[in-house]
């Protein structure tokens, strides 16, 4: 299994480029399944979770053909239907998206149901009250969520979410391109990744409006055409290096970051001490400066991305004063503190709130990363820490960054990949 053996207390410096985003590749792979003519993808980041991805396509009958590093084609004009496998559900949760388009095109669809994972428990109650809303059927059998279309197929209806979730909003988006009439799906989530499957379906053929706001309104049925996306930057990995920067005393420009996908993380650095400013190829972040703690609370977006939580608890533990920070989006999403508190890091937990007592001097340590964030995070404490921290399981960190480590060996870290 590899290890990533950090040597901390190297100043950032250089460039990074930013990679197309990981949660907008997933659905938009899923959405290949929805027509019958080609989608070409741009951008798509090299990471496991893609692959995996692309692999459940290829299980339903899609062809794969990779035309670039970053780019395939998709051809889905001869797929079929068959069972997303637990096995690919249980690594990657996201494989549930397959979900509404297999339904929504072939009349029937049975997907293992995810289960929890170390964030929380992460129910599909309201993918499925919304497939419900177009007319399907649900049943959960033995694990495994079965889901029919009435005859005639479905029908565009008003869905109304209980909570924002970017998955159920896409779930529904991708089915409704398939249903007869307008749909409208209400408190929907308004993440730029959302927006991109949007823009995606949209150049597939479908016609959607207000993607990006409370209030989407898809018109269906589509008739398909042949499309070609690029798929949207990763505001997670440009929010995970402008942290690096910071919490190495660094500068680093962030080519292909937008800061509008950013506004409130760019803020809260900005209130911290960080000072960031956009250029020509994306955003610079210059970290040289004192840092403070800020309180945070994650949000929907365009609230702080939970997605950056434990990324920004790193970078409290090492600012003066205290940050509390408040997790509101999954319940159990601290795993990283035990680990962070091995490194020297002073954080009290009580509840879905920790205050991090910040000024600590951090100092290397064997720890073992628990999810993709969470890995992350303790890679950016073993930049700031002095001497050796070793972390293990980088598997889950290979999930959503490309290159992580090589990137930050551009920029001056001293990083090394071993497998033990
Ligand atoms: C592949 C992908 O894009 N993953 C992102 C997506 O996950 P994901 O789409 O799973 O996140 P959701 O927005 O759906 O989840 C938000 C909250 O709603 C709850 N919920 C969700 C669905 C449901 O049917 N019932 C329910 O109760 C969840 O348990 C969670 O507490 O958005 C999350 C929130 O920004 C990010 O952390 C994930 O990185
Ligand atoms: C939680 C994440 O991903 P997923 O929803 O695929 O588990 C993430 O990207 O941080």
């Amino acid at each position: 299994m590899d290890v990533l053996v950090i040597e901390g207390g190297r100043r950032l410096d250089g460039a990074v480029a930013i990679a197309g985003a990981k949660n907008a590749a997933l659905p938009q792979i899923a959405a290949s399944l929805l027509s019958e003519a080609p989608l070409t993808l741009c951008g798509l980041p090299k990471v496991t979770d893609v692959a995996t991805m692309l692999g459940l396509a290829e299980t339903y009958g899609v062809v794969v053909e990779r035309i670039g590093p970053h780019e395939a084609i998709l051809g889905a004009a001869r797929a079929g239907n068959a069972e997303a496998p637990y096995d690919s559900v249980r690594r990657m949760r996201a494989s549930v998206l397959v979900l509404g388009p297999l339904l929504a095109r072939f009349g029937e669809a049975r997907v293992s149901l995810p289960g929890g994972c170390a964030i929380g428990a992460r129910p599909v109650d309201l993918h499925l009250k919304a497939l419900a809303a177009l007319g399907a059927t649900l049943d959960v059998e033995a694990g495994i969520i079965v889901a029919q279309v009435p005859a005639g197929g479905l029908v565009g209806g008003r869905i109304v979410l209980a909570s924002p979730s970017v998955g159920a909003t896409e779930t529904a988006m991708m089915a409704a391109t398939r249903a007869r009439g307008e749909t409208e799906i209400l408190n929907a989530a308004r993440d730029p990744e959302v927006q991109d499957l949007a823009e995606c379906l949209c150049a597939m053929g479908a016609t959607i409006e207000g993607a990006g706001t409370h209030r989407i309104r898809v018109a269906g049925p589509t008739t398909w055409r042949p499309a070609r996306h690029e798929i949207v930057p990763d505001r997670i990995e440009a929010g995970t290096y402008a942290i690096a920067a910071a919490i190495t005393g660094g500068r680093l420009e962030l080519s292909g970051a937008r800061l509008e996908h950013l506004a409130i993380v760019g803020e809260v650095l900005e209130s911290m001490g960080v000072r960031l400013f956009p250029t020509d190829r994306g955003l610079m972040v210059d970290g040289t400066g004192r840092l403070h703690g800020v309180d945070i609370a994650t949000e929907p977006y365009p609230g702080f991305p939970t997605d950056l939580q434990a990324q920004y608890m790193a970078l409290a533990s090492i600012a003066e004063g205290a940050a509390l920070v408040r997790e509101t989006v999954f319940e159990n999403r601290f795993m990283h503190v035990p680990e962070l508190a091995r490194l020297g890091a002073d954080i009290r937990l009580e509840g879905t709130s920790a205050l991090v007592r910040g000024g600590r001097r951090l100092r290397g340590a064997p720890v073992m990363a628990t999810d993709l964030r969470a890995s992350v995070c303790l890679v950016l404490a073993g930049l700031a820490a002095e001497g050796t921290t070793i972390v293990n399981r980088v598997y889950h960190l290979d999930r959503g960054y490309e290159e992580l480590d090589r990137k930050l060996v551009r920029c001056g870290a001293a990083i090394s990949r071993e497998t033990r």
